[in-house]
């Protein structure tokens, strides 16, 4: 038995489609309602759980496998294996504010970001010293209000940042789902968790 701690929402919504590919029954996921752990067959046991806390699950060895944003694994600073890029929850990370704004005005910049970790690095690799305001969602309305001066966010089809008149200054890095695995789950169940893995690696390309 495999337990996968699995991100709920956006994540898990693209990740079923690619399961029952594989031939995993997840009826029992889409007809869930309020429960958190859910059995799937005799062989998966599924957990869902904030994305952010799926390598705090993982890291206990409470679980075998997490199904993670890799925007979450960066800003987390992951050292757990990752066996598996899914290709699914494609977006980007970016740089975005009001027209006009120039981030090469010399005075220190405020930024908001639901990312501190990925926007510090991100800023200290250009050699700038910025402030950085936490804010944890509708981060778009931050320079629109006068909060920060520019943001770093995700986007995916652009339509947040259209609708608010923002532009993009810079594209940080792409995003998608990854496939981590607890190292010693690794050795323990490593027939179990590659098996599962070569079967997400061959359904992937096909959807
Ligand atoms: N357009 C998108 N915006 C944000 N996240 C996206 C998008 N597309 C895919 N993702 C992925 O989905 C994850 C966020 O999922 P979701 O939006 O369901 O959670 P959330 O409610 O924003 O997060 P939380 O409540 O944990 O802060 C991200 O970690 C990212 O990997
Ligand atoms: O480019 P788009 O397709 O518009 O997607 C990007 C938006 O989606 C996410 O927000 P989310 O819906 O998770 O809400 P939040 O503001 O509460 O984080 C993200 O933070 C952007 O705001």
């Amino acid at each position: 038995m495999l337990s996968i701690a699995l991100t709920k929402g956006r994540v898990e919504e693209q990740v079923i489609p690619l399961l029952e590919t594989c031939g995993i029954d997840c009826e029992p996921l889409r007809n869930k309602k309020r429960k958190l752990v859910i059995p799937l067959g005799d062989s998966l046991e599924v957990i869902l759980v904030k994305g952010g806390d799926v390598l705090t699950y993982l890291n206990h060895g409470v679980v075998d496998i997490g199904i993670v944003g890799s925007d979450i694994l960066e800003e987390q600073q992951n050292t757990s294996y990752e066996l598996l890029d899914l290709q699914t929850g494609r977006c980007q990370f970016i740089l975005a504010s009001l027209a006009g704004y120039d981030l090469n005005e010399p005075r220190r910049h405020t930024i908001g970001t639901k990312y501190p970790n990925i926007t510090k690095a991100y800023f200290a690799s250009r050699g700038k010293d910025v402030e950085i305001i936490k804010i944890e969602g509708s981060v778009e309305l931050a320079p629109l209000i006068g909060l920060a001066d520019a943001i770093v966010d995700i986007t995916e089809t652009g339509t947040t940042l259209r609708e608010n008149n923002l532009q993009v200054f810079d594209w940080l890095m792409p995003i998608s789902t990854r496939l981590v695995a607890n190292p010693l789950a690794l050795k323990q169940k490593r027939s179990e968790i590659f098996s599962l893995v070569d079967r997400l690696k061959t359904m992937r390309r096909t959807l």
